[in-house]
């Protein structure tokens, strides 16, 4: 049975449109019951999708247009859905067929550890549903559990008195405080989500809610235990540094009140979410779990937008239910490479606001503001922990502007801001020859190769860090990994141009120079996935190599040759630059996106860019059509959230 269905899927996976593991699954699949073609159908493609993001199968996509969803050809998707034969003519009847099956569990029916979960009209991976339930139920909790009463008069007085040393300006304008408000809300409940896009003072906020937490703790002041942490180290490294300075700002301010900076020297590293929660090598358990949770208060996360929906319910089972939960993070950014969309599915509401009558009175108790009408509505509790930034303060002029633009999905707006070339900070080829890159790329290397050229044998590790900074001014983010205008042609590209202009010697697979990203956490050597470092010479060893990362305001190093898993990184994907950013960021777009490229993805590498943003593409209507459309991933954590 299904022996044509999998003669197609073989076909389709050695012409790569389909991943081994698909087609390997739905077998395993049939090998523990019964095997309906229209079932291994439904679990090929739920694997591709789990593979793209995604944490389930939409029926209502089954009867629609699965192609699309995959990009795949007409051709493709239709010599595949003929050889099912009879394909359920609706979501009522895939359903039945579904809930019929023996590996599948419809929830409600006899749960006797089926692989498949049937949940209303979503086909789940048994634990892609349990995560996702357990985040839904984990983050309502926390969002109703410890809510202020709302008599709480002398909880409220203050939080404003505070609120009011904290935020002594109104903004300009006169328009709402959102920051303010975001402190309030997070001082309600157990969780807080802060989202705004890049300088909207996301860091700025959270620092005054920490001295918020610390002012109105009580006894428990000196021993209030917070924990800071992020997705990547680099990120962690930069949620640390800006909240040091915000707090030692603040510190000046509010004076002997209270003592902001012994209480933040006590705060400790910030550190990655894996080495918080103690993962251990060759296992997906941690150290940190339900049964030994995190000895924390507060936990801060920075950059939530890229937690996966696993790592998110692994996070939330390993936070004591008393703790406070304070996620910041871009909800329009890319999400995670796993699967699952949690900030953006959390975020859902945060753009209309929809705070209800007692969310308001209680904002106006704490604040003295009055939130405008348009905001008041009937979210459910995670909207009420839930505000968004929407002022941004670094991030003004053209490139503010064009990040607006792709973000609202205007790309004839998005194309005019780039044609401008306003103030020289941003720029666009839409007929790029390979030529203008390599040009580029020389132009934005050379300053870091010709440091590295005068570095001197007994340079300290001071100069280093100048040209690992100097380094990390430049980059070039692609949206693809292969081809010619992918990340490993223009590797070998790049590196070919640069040794052409006699600026790096290329001996090997190492050389004095080369920049590297970490694609694997190594436990040994202390480097984690997304790390990125130089390769110098080794001042010890004469003709040895080391790789040198920036740790803040200093280096570590590791010798080179013990370094397995690495990439060069003249160029690298748009997904592994999250949270990074450069002075000067050169996006490249192919010159065919197969419909695979959408707007999070344009939006997260323009939002790179500090000071100037290069667009380069052989073919400009990739980014018209990229802007066009937005990543949907399936997901029933919205349903599960506001149900
Ligand atoms: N209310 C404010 N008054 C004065 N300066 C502010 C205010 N809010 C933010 N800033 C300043 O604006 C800049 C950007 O703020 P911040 O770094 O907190 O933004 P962010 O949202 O965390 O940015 P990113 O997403 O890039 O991390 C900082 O220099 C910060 O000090």
């Amino acid at each position: 049975m299904g022996k044509e269905f999998f003669a197609q899927v073989d076909a389709l996976t050695e012409a790569g449109q389909l991943r081994r593991l698909s087609g390997a699954f739905a077998r395993f699949i049939a090998s523990v019951g019964e095997a309906s073609p229209q079932l291994m159908a439904a679990c090929v493609l739920l694997s591709e999708l789990e593979g793209r993001g995604h944490s389930c199968l939409l029926l209502s996509e089954l009867n629609a247009d699965p192609a699309a969803l995959l990009g795949w050809s007409g051709d493709e998707w239709r010599d595949l859905r003929s050889s099912v034969g009879n394909w359920p003519e609706n979501v009522a009847d895939w359903r039945d067929l579904l809930a019929a099956c023996t590996q599948v569990w419809p929830v409600g029916g006899d749960n006797v550890n089926q692989p498949l979960v049937l949940d209303g009209d979503r086909l789940y991976l048994r634990r892609y549903w349990q995560d996702e339930t357990h985040v839904a139920g984990a983050v309502r909790g926390r969002a109703l559990g410890g809510v202020l009463a709302a008599d709480a008069e002398a909880e409220t007085a203050e939080i404003r008195r505070w609120l009011d040393i904290l935020f002594p300006h109104a903004p300009r304008g006169g328009s709402t405080d959102w920051q303010k408000i975001a402190c309030a809300v997070a001082m309600r409940g157990k969780l807080g989500i802060i989202t705004g896009g890049p300088g909207t003072g996301k860091t700025y906020t959270v620092a005054r809610l920490l001295a918020l937490l610390f002012a109105t703790a009580g006894e428990r002041q000196a021993g209030l235990r917070v924990a800071l942490a992020a997705p990547t180290g680099k990120a962690a490294a930069r949620l640390k540094q800006s909240i040091d300075i915000a707090l030692d700002e603040l510190a000046g301010k509010v004076g002997s009140a209270l003592p902001l900076r012994e209480l933040a020297a006590r705060m400790g590293a910030a550190r990655t979410l894996h080495s918080l929660l103690g993962a251990r090598p060759d296992t997906r358990a941690f150290q940190h779990h339900a049964g030994n949770q995190l000895d924390v208060d507060v936990l801060i996360v920075d950059e939530a937008s890229m937690i996966h929906l696993e790592m998110m319910s692994a996070l939330l089972a390993a936070l004591p239910p008393q703790a406070t939960l304070i996620l910041l993070g871009d909800k329009d950014q890319l999400a995670s490479v796993e699967a699952g969309a949690v900030l953006g599915d959390l975020c859902h509401n945060a753009e209309a606001g929809e705070y209800l009558p007692e969310t308001l009175s209680y904002v106006e108790a704490c604040t003295g503001q009055q939130v405008p009408g348009q905001y008041a509505g009937h979210g459910g509790p995670i909207a009420q922990q839930t505000v968004m930034l929407r002022e941004s303060r670094r991030f003004g002029g053209p490139i503010g502007a064009l990040a607006l633009a792709v973000n609202a999905g205007d790309a004839g707006k998005a194309v005019e801001v780039l044609r401008s070339g306003e103030d020289g900070k941003v720029a666009w080829t839409d007929l790029a020859q390979s030529s203008d890159l390599l040009q580029l790329a020389l132009t934005g290397y050379r300053p870091y190769l010709q440091l590295i050229k005068n570095l001197s044998e007994n340079a300290d590790d001071i100069v280093r860090l100048g040209i690992l900074r100097s380094f990390e001014s430049f980059r070039i983010l692609c949206a693809v990994r292969e081809g010619e205008w992918g990340v490993s042609g223009l590797n070998d590209a790049i590196e070919q141009r640069l040794q052409a202009a006699g600026l790096l010697k290329r001996t090997g697979e190492w050389y004095v120079g080369r920049p590297v990203m970490v694609t694997r956490n190594d436990y040994a050597t202390g480097v984690f996935n997304g790390d990125i470092g130089l390769t110098l010479p080794d001042p010890a060893r004469p003709g040895a190599l080391r790789v040198y990362f920036s740790e803040g305001e200093t280096v570590r190093s590791v010798l080179a040759t013990r370094l397995r898993n690495v990439e060069t990184a003249f160029a690298m994907t748009v997904h592994k630059s999250q949270g990074s950013e450069f002075a000067h960021t050169a996006m490249v777009l192919p010159k065919d996106g197969g419909g695979m490229l959408a707007r999070e993805l344009i939006y997260t590498g323009i939002t790179r860019a500090r000071d100037y943003f290069t667009l380069l593409t052989p073919n400009g209507q990739v980014l018209l059509d990229a802007i066009g459309q937005r990543t949907q991933r399936a997901s029933g954590l919205r349903h599960l959230l506001d149900s």
